[in-house]
């Protein structure tokens, strides 16, 4: 399914937080948006899973815009992971990731047994399968989050949406969801802080500053030094290990805390 973002514009508060965005993401491909704290990118995520309309712009799956689908059917093809999720820590595990397969359902229907065999694939898969009958309050962050990536794949959708989903993960679990994510074979795209996870898994990053695309590409040919040092105003260096990226970071001189824009 091809993710296609044309001139999207978006305002919150009055105030523009989206300007004239536009980018593509192929099927099958990898997306990543990386930019400063508030530089838009969960916004942006939002018009793409129809939970906020753009003022302007359209966002077409597949060529369709969808904001012209029903919520349903965006719901039915489309797979969303957000940042922090704090309801919903009554269920177990298991009763999560079946929720993902409830977008398939009809009012009245009940999951089938297809569906329960589903349900225990992705908890396998996702390495959750010895804590399904344990309730999300009793796991930690990090395991909570698994569980939400779980219930999205539940889903089998066509298209993934991820706002930081390697938050609260630590390594080992960042490296299997980026592998686990990027071997799915659909399309995905993902708001990253990780600049070196971006450059390891991304087919392509978008770089937003001040709801603007300032570049977008291969990471290697995006995320170089003089970029990231301007757009996140520290002192960046790149260096090229095994081809790919990797960031030394340090202050600016003189920095202030924030831009306060
Ligand atoms: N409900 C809201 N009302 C008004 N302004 C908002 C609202 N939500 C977000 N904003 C503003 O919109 C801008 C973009 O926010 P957004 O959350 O999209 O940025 P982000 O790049 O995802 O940030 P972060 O990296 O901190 O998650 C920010 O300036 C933010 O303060």
């Amino acid at each position: 399914m091809s993710l296609a973002v044309e001139d999207v514009s978006a305002s919150l508060g009055g105030k523009q937080v989206l300007h004239n965005v536009s980018f593509t993401v192929p099927d099958g491909h990898f997306g990543v948006l990386v930019g400063p704290n508030g530089s838009g990118k969960s916004t942006l995520l939002r018009t793409v899973f129809r939970a906020a309309r753009p003022s302007g712009g359209r966002v077409l799956v597949d060529g369709e815009d969808v904001w012209l689908s029903t919520a349903r059917d965006a719901g039915r093809r489309t797979g969303v992971l957000l940042q922090e999720q704090h309801s919903g820590f009554e269920f177990t595990v298991e009763e999560t990731v079946a929720q993902g397969r409830t977008a398939h359902l009809g009012r009245f229907d009940r999951l089938t047994k297809q569906d329960d065999e589903i349900v225990a694939e992705v908890c396998e898969r996702t390495g959750l399968a010895a804590f399904a009958d344990r309730r999300l309050a009793e796991l930690s962050g990090g395991e909570r989050q698994r569980v939400f990536l779980a219930r999205a794949l539940a889903q089998r959708p066509r298209l993934l949406v991820l706002d930081e989903p390697t938050n609260h993960l630590d390594i080992r679990h960042q490296l299997d969801l980026l592998e686990l994510i990027r071997d799915l074979g659909i399309t995905v795209v993902a708001a990253l802080h990780g600049l070196d996870m971006a450059a390891a898994y991304a087919d392509a990053v978008v770089v937003l500053d001040a709801g603007r695309v300032v570049a977008s590409g291969p990471p290697a040919e995006v995320l170089t030094g003089d970029l990231v040092s301007e757009v996140f105003e520290v002192e960046c260096t790149v260096d090229v290990v095994a081809g790919l990226p990797r960031f030394g970071f340090r202050p600016r001189a003189g920095a202030s805390p924030g831009r306060g824009r």
